[in-house]
């Protein structure tokens, strides 16, 4: 729902709030050009009286004295009847230049204000100002909700590239957008009377002034009173008219001085209304308070980003979303599948679950667990396939579940089975699938098989409990698994690189090129981008090995920036895709995809990188050491069998190492007289590795599941001293790993 809101209002109000937060910020370096340009310093010891006299001589036509937000001077005056303004130097009254409003920032104002368009433009205005705060609210909201409630709002964040962008952009920019649009609507509803008119009432009216001869303006005794830093404005009285007088305003208030007596005369200080308005008229333009205006520009600034990213995110969704064909409604069903999902996967592997419980002759109906009713009259079992988001919290088409659930009084005779999708990078690994299971058990919900999860989205594990599922309701079921959304490409092996024969552990580096080379588009190869698809180091290629539609996952050992597409694969004896793999000539083509894994990235921050790993495992941490141009500290420790044979990467690592992208290499063998593994060298090294976690770095490990085990059980006790453990980095986003 709120997500919804949130896209369906962006897109409909982008145009407007893009032109609003341009103009904007444009505006915003006005207040801050004024300041650079006025003499401010010293002013505050000069009288108006001083000033004004200082100006008599040279200006003997001077209208009025006017002093903006930012201090800068201007005198108004005619000469020969024609009508000029010039700038002046408050201390010494000299004149800097002549004074004209940029005639380019009068139009970006009207363009702010009124989309040059008036009243309509002016309501315009005030809509999107509107929605520029209801989005601001929403994103924050559902920020919050990604990230596992308020109090985490400042954990790292993880999605893809644009994910991470627009959110970590909108999370810095909120305040300032929230203040600009509060503001901003403030002032709408005073130019539209929805809130009284700020106006202080006019000083009294003059019944009586002395009418005698005008004294010199410098020894009026008001006007010496009055410092120059606290004038508004001064207009003369009319020339030769001794009954007028002049009308001063001040930061305080307004009213008259007498041109003979230099009395002040009716002064009216401001009501607390317009104290008010004009608080908020500084905060919303700046104008008297330039470091703000530049900060509020900034932030507006960062709304075309958020357009631009809001509408790739929401175009990504709607094209990897799905629409279950064949759907029976939920009262003619007897088989209720109910999905929850943030961003989409689980959607397909309920369709192929629909599709197969539809050939095996179902009447499926499949649906957001949101829309739950607990009222399908036909339905014998229920599946419900959950995601799980934040920090073990529900996804999006998921986050009314409980709560409707907590609402049955009569639970129905409806035997469910509850599989829960995850990653177990994560602490809370399928933990809303666990709470799912754990809230049905409670109402005593009869059950058709105890809960499973699937790691990574697997499509073999997938297949694997559609076997389970099955043999409980007596029908054949295969789950063919290839998720729909990933459009698979060519690649081909442009080189190889092979190691591990003489250890039998035979491993081939693989580096493919899209078979159409370079990109033909001219600002692609600008940019230095390839034909190959966007991807960073960690992230996965689905591989389809020939005559298999089920895809083998391999962690990437470059980004597509490095113009190739890199993996490390070993021969496993019988493994049908590595088999595939290692069987490739240079020439050859493969079929593959591309899966992100956002949750397996090295941190930007300068804080040191602990990268750890075995055999294959090193690709995505060489992929990682190889983007490391910004030379941030990464320290890596990597275990294979003999130096001589399958020393993977030696060459890269050590020419890293020489360039500094690498800051230090503990390579460890376990086929040579030494006989170490990469967890004894981690024990070894434990008083470094302690200061390196002391410091805040981040841990990243890559390779087989017992040795990531051995691992956490030695990092274990080195960080004890330290008062944390492995989960608590888990949990803070300073341990990732990516096993197998
Ligand atoms: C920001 C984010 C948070 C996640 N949090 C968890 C989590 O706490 N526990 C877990 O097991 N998986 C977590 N995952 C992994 C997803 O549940 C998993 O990738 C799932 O297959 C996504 O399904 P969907 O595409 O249908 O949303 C998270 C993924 C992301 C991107």
């Amino acid at each position: 729902m709120l997500r919804k809101f949130h896209s369906l209002s962006g897109l409909m109000a982008a145009l407007l709030i893009v032109v609003l937060a341009i103009s904007g910020a444009i505006l915003s370096v006005k207040p801050f050009l004024e300041r650079s340009q006025a003499k401010v310093a010293g002013t505050a010891s000069i009288s108006v009286a001083e000033l004004a006299g200082k100006l008599a001589s040279r200006y003997p036509g001077v209208e009025q004295i006017q002093r903006t937000d930012s201090g800068s001077l201007i005198v108004y005056f005619t000469d020969n009847n024609q009508t000029g303004a010039d700038l002046i130097n408050p201390i010494t009254g000299a004149t800097i230049g002549a004074y004209s409003a940029s005639p380019f920032m009068v139009w970006v104002k009207n363009l702010h204000r009124s989309y040059l368009l008036d009243t309509p433009g002016r309501i315009g205005a005030s809509v999107a100002a509107f929605m520029l705060l209801l989005l601001t609210f929403s994103g924050a909201f559902m920020l919050a909700n990604r990230l596992g409630g308020w109090r985490h709002i400042f954990r790292p964040i993880q999605g893809s590239f644009i994910q991470r962008l627009h959110l970590q952009v909108g999370r810095i920019a909120i305040l300032g957008l929230i203040l600009s649009a509060t503001t901003g609507l403030y002032m709408s509803a005073i130019t539209f009377e929805l809130i009284p008119d700020y106006q202080s009432a006019e000083p009294a009216f003059l019944e009586k002034v002395n009418g005698g001869k005008p004294a010199s303006i410098n020894t009026l005794s008001a006007l010496q009173a009055i410092s120059v830093t606290e004038l508004r404005e001064l207009v003369y009285p009319y020339p030769q008219d001794q009954n007028d007088v002049y009308s001063i305003t001040t930061n305080l208030g307004r009213g008259f001085v007498d041109q003979s007596t230099g009395q002040l005369l009716a002064f009216q200080p401001y009501a607390s209304k317009q104290v008010i308005y004009e608080f908020i008229y500084m905060l919303h333009t700046g104008d008297g308070l330039w470091w703000l205006g530049l900060l509020l520009g900034l932030s507006t600034l960062t709304v075309p980003l958020m357009t631009w990213t809001g509408i790739q995110i929401w175009w990504n969704r709607k094209q990897s979303a799905v629409s279950i064909s064949n759907n029976t409604t939920p009262r003619l069903a007897d088989t209720v599948i109910l999905v929850g999902s943030e961003s989409n996967s689980t959607w397909g592997f309920a369709q192929t679950l629909h599709n197969a419980l539809n050939l095996a002759g179902y009447l499926v109906h499949t649906d957001s667990m949101n829309s739950f009713s607990n009222n399908y009259p036909q339905a014998k079992r229920l599946f419900i396939l959950t995601a799980t988001y934040g920090d073990g919290k529900a996804p999006a088409s998921a986050s009314r579940f409980l709560t409707s659930l907590d609402k049955i009084t009569k639970t129905p005779d409806l035997p469910v089975a509850v599989l829960g999708f995850g990653d177990r990078q994560f602490p809370a690994f399928c933990q809303f699938a666990h709470d799912v299971e754990a809230a049905l058990i409670a109402k005593a919900w009869p059950q058709l098989l105890p809960l499973d999860s699937i790691n990574c989205q697997s499509s073999q594990e997938f297949a694997r409990w559609g076997q389970a599922i099955g043999k409980v309701i007596n029908s054949e079921l295969t789950l063919v698994h290839t998720p729909v959304h990933r459009h698979t490409m060519t690649l081909e092996l442009a080189e190889r690189i092979d190691y591990g024969v003489a250890v039998q552990a035979p491993t081939a580096v693989l580096r493919f090129k899209s078979p159409e080379g370079d990109s033909k588009s001219m600002l692609n190869r600008f940019l230095g981008r390839t034909n190959l698809p966007n991807f960073e180091a960690g992230d996965l290629v689905g591989i389809l090995p020939s005559d298999s539609s089920e895809a083998r996952y391999y962690s990437l050992a470059s980004a597509s920036k490095d113009g190739i597409l890199e993996i490390c694969v070993r021969q496993h004896p019988g493994g049908l895709c590595s088999s595939f793999l290692h069987a490739l000539s240079v020439g050859d083509t493969i079929k593959a995809f591309i899966q992100p894994n956002p949750g397996f990235r090295p941190f930007s921050s300068k804080a040191p990188i602990v990268l750890i790993g075995a055999g294959t495992g090193i690709g995505p941490l060489v992929g990682f050491i190889r983007n490391n141009k910004a030379h941030h500290p990464m320290h890596l420790y990597w275990g294979g069998r003999c130096p001589k044979s399958d020393f993977l990467y030696q060459p890269e690592l050590n020419s890293y190492l020489k360039d500094k992208r690498l800051t230090e290499l503990n390579a460890v063998f376990s086929r040579t007289n030494e006989r170490s593994y990469v967890q004894d060298k981690i024990a070894l090294d434990a008083v470094e590795l302690r200061q390196l976690i002391d410091k805040g770095a981040q841990i990243l490990v890559c390779g087989g599941r017992n040795m990531a085990n051995s691992v956490m059980v030695v990092l274990d006790e080195i960080i004890a001293p330290l008062g944390i453990d492995v989960q608590t980095l888990k949990a803070q986003g300073r341990y990732r790993e990516d096993v197998y």
